[in-house]
């Protein structure tokens, strides 16, 4: 059973398409970055499946059911999570946690987990950013999902604070809980994603890993690797290859580029570095605006 399955998903709002036949599958365990422009439909792809909206046309299936049928095992960090701003954040998350039926002490076992013991007797209206942010991933991880949808978690937080955050849904993943985050970081979220889904205009213009998507939209690898650099300098076959001072190729002739250089220079140990996410973005946004 996959944690989410969505089937020809269309969504309008009013006469305006905002979702046109979106299909995605997303297995369990599997940490997925969803990225898009602004407008291009993520956070209503979330919100279909947390059941707060339904598509006009498709099927949505969550854990194997009906969207919005097994909320405690579904966490949800909101793009602007509010709280009680004079409460302080522990009588907030004593809050959550009873009107979830949750043990209290669910609630002190995250304060402490996610470093808020201190700030814990803190009006969460006198605190920082990240302070409210690792306060609202409490609040997501009280019924301890096993899917957790986060919507723009980092906005705003410093890169230690957004460190802290993608620290966290790792070890999430790594426990089998299975986590989509919709972001605009692509360099802090290429890191971690096992899986990037990029809407353009409310169609899915990518699916697959960072390789694989670059693989098909023919995008450039470099070969890091000063021996391998120098070779192809005197190289016909290699020369034309070198591209602003790189040694690069597209991923297809990868394996084809490294076996010469071995065989022919006895280059071994070149390093490979793959495309970067914002190369996808800016391909997959190119692809679709043909
Ligand atoms: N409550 C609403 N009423 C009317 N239109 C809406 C509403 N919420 C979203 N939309 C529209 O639906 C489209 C998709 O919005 P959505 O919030 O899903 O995009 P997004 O990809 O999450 O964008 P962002 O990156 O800016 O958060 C946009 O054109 C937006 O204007």
């Amino acid at each position: 059973m996959n944690a989410v399955e969505c089937l020809n998903v269309s969504f309008n709002r009013g006469s305006r398409m905002v979702l046109d036949d979106i299909s995605l599958s997303v297995a369990q365990g599997e940490f997925v970055a969803l990225i898009g422009h602004n407008g291009a439909g993520k956070s209503t792809l979330i919100k279909l499946c947390l059941g707060l909206i339904t598509p006009k046309k498709g099927k949505v299936k969550v854990l194997g059911g009906r969207p919005g049928a097994s909320p405690i095992s579904v966490g949800y960090l909101p793009e602007n999570v509010s709280f009680y701003d004079g409460m302080t954040i522990r009588d907030n998350l004593n809050y959550f946690a009873d009107l979830k039926n949750i043990p209290r002490q669910r609630a002190d076992e995250l304060i402490e987990s996610l470093g808020l013991s201190t700030v814990a007797v803190q009006k969460v209206g006198q605190c920082s950013k990240g302070q409210r942010q690792r306060l609202g991933l409490a609040q997501a991880l009280l019924a301890k999902p096993k899917l957790l949808f986060l919507d723009e978690p980092t906005v705003g937080l410093d890169p230690t604070a957004s460190d802290f955050m993608y620290q966290e849904l790792l070890k999430l993943k790594e426990r089998g809980c299975t986590v989509i985050v919709c972001t605009h970081e692509l360099m802090l979220v290429e890191g971690f994603a096992d899986r990037i889904v990029m809407l353009v205009g409310g169609h899915k213009a990518a699916d697959g890993t960072i390789r694989i998507l670059s693989e098909k939209m023919g995008l450039s690898f470099e070969l890091v690797s000063s021996d391998a650099l120098n070779a192809a300098r005197q190289d016909e076959f290699l020369r034309s290859s070198i591209i602003d001072g790189r040694l690069v190729c597209k991923g297809t002739d990868l394996s084809q580029k490294l076996i010469y250089l071995e065989k022919k220079y006895g280059i071994t140990g070149v390093g490979v570095k793959n495309p970067s996410l914002m190369d996808i973005y800016k391909a997959a946004l190119k692809g679709h605006q043909k």
